[in-house]
């Protein structure tokens, strides 16, 4: 079992704990995800959200219709204009969870040791002892002795879909959403079913699919689900629920392990639920956080805190911070080690240039790490060895049609870095040439440049390390700043 604590291994001063938080990049390299809903979905909220850290925002049909995401979403696309913020849309599925149908617009409350009625008669009014449920099958899906569990949501865990697809074809396609994140998978096959409806439904079909581990099935079965999956959500909420108390732990860092060794990006979800009602976490969720970034996760997902908590901005903000605090003790060095040994040898070409310009960067003490890519391959197996600084992916726009229309690549393939801990992308001109030439790199170089001067990652006589290809080489050069 491999550890995931990977913290620095030279003793910590005690006085350097209280220096101000000075993350390394403004606000972590670790991402957010922020779940949209009534608490989160004006501009102004939205916008305050991004400045404050979110890259993906999610939009959860596991309740809500239509028209209820649609105007969260446009008021995103306002929001990116004013803040000039990339973020990346994430569509969750319903899944195969049941909904108590309360149209008393008053909060249920249960009791224990009391009988309650569940009722596919949705006209009925919801009381402690009666609830109406948007599925008619239940009584036939369950048997005498079977546990249910009614909270968050009401669900049987018992149907073969893991999905339920039809409702999102319209939206999704609509909305061209970077990521589809599937609610209960179980197994590989339900990601190649949603990928084979995704396929149908043309932009989607480079909508990357990330599977929603949220129960034992998908937890026995991940290996063959990461090898299907472009990433991984940890849906610590339900699946805490299937998995005892004392499993979650050693199953987070054994999977985020899985998943950093593949390159693909791993989400951990329910980090600080009590922010919802509160402007400060407990200890207990802001430790928790700290080791979801030094077990290897990508992001972190916000359900509930952001959906409907009080506090969604300061929610995102104090997440950000808290995962810069641990980017800066995580053990780089060793997790490098770990990652080209997991590689073995020979190395794929991309394989040795990614780590040799991590590598290289490291050592020369680089602010940033500029890679040219269209595909985003590059960036993100720059980004598996986790470098300590910032890589800005240059998306190189390629010229494509599916003989109806032209179109330009990139915009998703941007997008889609934005889950990714340590990418940072920028969509360069689609007037740049698509292959290198010689110099018509430069004029994009200079372009990602004064991109990072803008953020704050590259200063004045600062090194940056940059892979692109120079006709057919490709190439790491390390540049000395002048200005
Ligand atoms: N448009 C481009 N201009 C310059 N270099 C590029 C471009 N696209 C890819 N590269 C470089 O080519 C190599 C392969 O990168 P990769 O991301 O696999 O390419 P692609 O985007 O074609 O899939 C990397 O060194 C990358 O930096
Ligand atoms: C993220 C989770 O659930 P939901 O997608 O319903 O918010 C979870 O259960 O951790
Ligand atoms: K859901
Ligand atoms: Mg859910």
């Amino acid at each position: 079992m491999n550890s995931n604590h990977l913290l620095l291994e030279e003793p910590i001063r005690m006085a350097s704990i209280l220096e101000p938080s000075k993350p390394s990049f403004f606000p972590a390299m670790t991402k957010i995800v922020g779940t949209l809903g009534p608490k989160s979905r004006s501009v102004e909220i939205i916008s305050d959200c991004l400045k404050a850290g979110m890259s993906v925002a999610r939009f959860d049909f596991s309740w809500g219709d239509i028209e209820f995401h649609q105007e969260t979403l446009e008021n995103l696309k306002t929001a990116v204009k004013s803040t000039r913020k990339l973020c990346a849309i994430m569509l969750d599925t319903g899944g195969p969870e049941l909904q108590v149908v309360n149209k008393t617009e008053h909060p249920i409350s249960l009791e224990a040791d009391t009988k309650v009625i569940l009722t596919p008669d949705q006209d009925k009014p919801a009381t402690s002892n009666l609830l109406p449920i948007n599925y008619h099958g239940l009584s036939k899906a369950v048997k005498k002795g079977d546990t249910i569990f009614i909270g968050q949501y009401l669900f049987t865990g018992n149907e073969t879909t893991s999905v339920w697809l039809e409702v999102i074809s319209t939206w999704g396609v609509r909305n061209n959403i970077d990521i589809l994140s599937l609610s209960y998978t179980r197994h590989a096959e339900d990601i190649r079913h949603a990928r084979c409806f995704l396929s149908k439904l043309g932009e989607l079909n480079q909508t990357q699919i990330f599977a929603k581990i949220e129960n034992i099935e998908g937890l026995t079965h991940f290996d063959e689900i990461l090898q299907e999956a472009d990433g991984i959500i940890f849906s610590r909420g339900n699946l805490g629920i299937d998995l005892p108390p004392e499993k979650v732990f050693l199953f987070q860092k054994a999977a985020l392990y899985k998943c950093n060794m593949m390159g693909k990006p791993a989400v951990v979800t329910r980090v600080v639920d009590s922010m919802t009602d509160n402007l400060r976490p407990t200890r207990a969720e802001a430790t928790d956080v700290a080791n979801a970034v030094l077990d290897g996760s990508d992001a972190i997902l916000l359900g509930a805190e952001t959906l409907r908590g009080l506090y969604p901005v300061e929610t995102v903000s104090t997440v950000g911070k808290i995962c810069a605090e641990a980017e800066k003790v995580f053990n780089q060095d060793l997790y490098f080690k770990k990652t080209v040994k997991n590689v073995g040898e020979p190395m794929s070409h991309l394989e040795s240039i990614a780590s040799s310009a991590v590598r290289a960067a490291i050592k020369v003490k680089a602010s940033a790490i500029i890679c040219f890519t269209s595909s985003g391959r590059a960036a993100r197996l720059i980004a598996k060895y986790r470098p300590t600084m910032p890589v800005i992916s240059v998306v190189i726009p390629r010229l494509k049609t599916n003989q109806l229309r032209w179109t330009f690549s990139g915009a998703f393939e941007a997008r889609q870095s934005l889950i990714v801990r340590g990418l940072f992308p920028m969509l360069a001109d689609p007037r740049h040439p698509a292959e290198s030439k010689s110099g018509s790199n430069e004029s994009v170089l200079k372009v990602a440049l004064d991109h990072g001067k803008a953020s704050g990652v590259i200063k004045p006589h600062d090194r940056v390390v940059v892979c692109q290809k120079l006709g057919d080489a490709s190439v790491v050069k390390i540049l000395e700043l002048e200005d």
